[in-house]
């Protein structure tokens, strides 16, 4: 299967566990693999037949800035709906990552896989 690519997608969020969280606003990353036949797209050099991934960003963006949650895990749950309600897309891998949550890591975050993938 083809894939649209959108990686290291920074927006902030009110998301945490914990009471202090849910007063600031925190940096998430994201990365996707969205599952997409661009071969139409391709031969007609036309972007209304593939995945728009400005616009694509664009609503994730908002999304985070309207919910709250306390889970990373909640979030990249609620974001592969979205991919699917409003764009129709069925097969989705994403990386969600909150770098500044542990201080002597990196980041943490998630990886959750949804739909079918062929040819992995
Ligand atoms: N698996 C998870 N573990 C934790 C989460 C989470 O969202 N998923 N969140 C927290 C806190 O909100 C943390 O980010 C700040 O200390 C802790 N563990």
């Amino acid at each position: 299967m083809d894939r649209i690519l959108i990686e290291g997608l920074e927006f902030d969020a009110v998301i945490g566990v914990y009471d202090w969280e849910k007063r600031i606003h925190q940096r998430l990353r994201l990365d996707l693999e969205l599952g997409w036949d661009i071969r139409p797209a391709a031969a007609g050099d036309d972007l209304s037949q593939t995945l728009d991934y400005a616009a694509i960003s664009e609503r994730i963006t908002t999304f985070a800035t309207k919910h709250h949650f306390e889970l990373v895990e909640t979030f990249a749950e609620r974001i592969a709906t979205l991919l699917k309600e409003d764009f129709g897309i069925d097969s989705v891998r994403l990386t969600l990552r909150k770098p500044g949550a542990v201080a002597n890591a990196q980041s943490v975050g998630v990886r959750i896989e949804r739909g079918e993938w062929s040819g992995r």
